[in-house]
């Protein structure tokens, strides 16, 4: 998995490798960022001699990158126009050192070295407008906020003309405008094409809306000492890879069978959504349960009795929903459970509720709770603290925000401490579902963003597909860790919907056409697994 940094972890990691034991000194990590971006160009645009590049440099020592930028894309025959921003008394050291450096090289044809402010706003439309390549080295790690209004109007420029005339953009580190740490983006923020970011990921390349704005994202190490890149934060965040999904989901045995692989009891539907319940068994399904019980009110069961062969349907109780004289019924269903799904679809009378606490704590394997699952735990924080197996809680935003009490807003903008301080007070695993989806392990430290998944994925029932995934890898019988379940589940259900957007079109396919997809994109895990192996290559 990718780690993924704040800026405030970059800079300390810097800071200790320049003044800890490391000693390297600042105008060298400096000359290997720039040198990283001249060289990731190159390997994704080609040769850049003959080319015109337009270099904006910033007030900040994202400006000193661009310094040295200048220096080696003329080493590489590129003529380039360099734009400073900054006063050069205000530059770090290092920045000066670049800045002065360049300035020597002025003599040179291909090297064009001017401030920003002596040059009238026509003139650098048709700059950019003639140019191969623009750099955006204004603004880096040390973006927050909103777009002072200067910047923003060479923002808005950069943007417009770009665009039009379809010149593609490369930002240093972090385009100007997107908060490093959050993803929020001024409204101007550039649009790259390329981002190259030095060091460590940071969590804004991977959170909209700054994800829409960095483009395909470089990792260059500059240098930098590996046991500082590598090293723990208090508050860390992965992103997930393939390759992770594949040392959770192994390789069957091939003296397996269905006992091996768990039993996944889905406790779901009433008489106004009785798909819920299918479609989350058919996610169990899809995700390699040995066996799958769907445990549905009478009244609306018998519709479902045969419609999916592969699973048992027990017909419980007389009424449209269920209530807590149907607990008795479901725990005799649930014995032989290794996981349990609960909460699609179930309705919302209060009986249900009183059902849905008995379940909690009578259960006696680890529990997924999705949609009026959750609706029936507001204000349930001590029941669900006392209940002795392990949780996992899959609500979207608004299904967080009811039992949280936090605003939507407030989730929306930075939701990460929210769901460090929810999976701690309530000691759950917590998948907050959405674009992306984040997951956080019950003691709150851990933080894992998915990177699959589309918007063809925002129609009714995707969501009950996860939860039976995440019950049906949960309860194998080596059953991974509450996290690692969610985790495996989650990217899984991602990249399945990225299969489905590549066959299907870009909206439109099912949740049960998911579901379908999962084996196949296992299939893709089972190769890396094998290729770890050493089995083939
Ligand atoms: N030694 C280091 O610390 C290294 C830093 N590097 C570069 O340095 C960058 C971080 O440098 P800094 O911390 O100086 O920060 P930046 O250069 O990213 O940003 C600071 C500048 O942006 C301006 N700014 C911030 N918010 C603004 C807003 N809302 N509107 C307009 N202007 C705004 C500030 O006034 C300041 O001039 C990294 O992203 C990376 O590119 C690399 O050279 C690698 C080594
Ligand atoms: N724009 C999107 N990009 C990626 N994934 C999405 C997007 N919209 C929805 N999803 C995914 O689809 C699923 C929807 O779940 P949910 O809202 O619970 O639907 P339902 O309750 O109808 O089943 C979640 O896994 C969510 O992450
Ligand atoms: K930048």
């Amino acid at each position: 998995m990718k780690k993924l940094n704040t800026a405030a972890q970059m800079k300390a990691i810097d800071r200790e490798a320049m003044q800890g034991r490391y000693q390297i000194p600042p105008t060298v990590l400096m000359e290997n960022a720039g040198h990283a971006v001249v060289t990731h160009g190159m390997q994704v645009w080609g040769p850049w001699q003959g080319k015109r590049v337009i270099i904006f440099c910033g007030a900040g020592n994202n400006g000193g990158d661009g310094f040295v930028i200048a220096r080696h894309l003329m080493a590489q025959g590129a003529k380039v126009y360099v734009y400073i921003c900054g006063e050069e008394s205000a530059y770090s050291e290092e920045s000066r050192i670049h800045l002065r450096t360049l300035q020597a090289m002025q003599d040179d044809p291909l090297c064009h070295l001017q401030y920003l402010s002596s040059l009238a706003e026509p003139v650098v439309r048709r700059r950019i407008a003639h140019s191969h390549m623009i750099i955006d080295a204004l603004i880096g790690t040390g973006f927050h906020g909103m777009l002072r209004p200067k910047m923003r109007a060479l923002a808005q420029i950069i943007n417009a003309v770009a665009h039009e005339a379809k010149i593609p953009v490369i930002a240093v580190d972090m385009p100007t405008g997107v908060d490093a740490d959050t993803g929020a983006s001024d409204k101007d923020a550039i649009h790259a094409m390329m981002t190259v970011t030095f060091g460590v990921h940071k969590r804004g390349q991977f959170i909209y809306p700054g994800k829409e704005l960095v483009g395909k994202v470089v990792l260059d190490t500059i240098g930098m000492p590996m046991p500082l890149l590598r090293k723990e934060e208090n508050d860390c965040m992965y992103a997930l890879e393939l390759a992770d999904i594949a040392e959770i989901m192994t390789k069957r045995s091939p003296t397996s069978h269905k006992g091996t692989h768990g039993t996944v009891g889905i406790i779901a539907g009433s008489a106004t959504m009785l798909g819920a319940a299918l479609m989350a068994a058919q996610g169990a399904v899809r995700a390699g349960a040995g066996k799958v019980r769907a445990m549905i009110p009478s009244v609306v069961a018998t519709h479902t009795m045969g419609l999916y062969p592969e699973i048992m349907v027990a017909a419980i109780g007389t009424t449209p929903y269920f209530t807590s004289a149907d607990s008795k019924a479901v725990m005799e269903q649930i014995r032989d459970c290794s996981s349990i799904a609960l909460g699609p679809g179930l309705g919302r009378s209060k009986e249900t509720q009183d059902f849905v606490l008995q379940i909690l704590e009578k259960a006696s394997c680890p529990l997924v709770i999705d949609a009026d699952g959750l609706y029936h735990l507001q204000g349930m924080k001590d029941r669900v603290r006392r209940c002795l197996q392990p949780l996992i809680f899959t609500p979207h935003i608004a299904e967080f925000s009811r039992l949280s009490g936090y605003a939507i807003d407030a989730i929306k903008t930075n939701p990460v401490p929210l769901l460090r301080v929810f999976a701690q007070e309530w000691q759950v695993c917590i998948v907050l579902k959405g674009a992306p989806t984040y997951i956080v392990s019950a003691e709150g430290k851990a933080v894992y963003i998915n990177t699959t998944g589309n918007a063809g994925m925002a129609c009714g029932g995707m969501g009950d597909v996860l939860t039976g995934m995440v019950a049906a890898i949960w309860g194998r019988e080596n059953n991974p860790m509450a996290t690692q379940a969610a985790c495996a589940a989650v990217y899984l259900h991602g990249a399945s919907g990225d299969a489905c957007a590549k066959d299907y079109g870009p909206y439109g396919y099912t949740p049960l056409e998911l579901a379908r997809q999962v084996p196949c994109i296992l299939q893709q895990g089972q190769v890396v697994t094998k290729i770890d192996d050493g089995e083939i290559g």
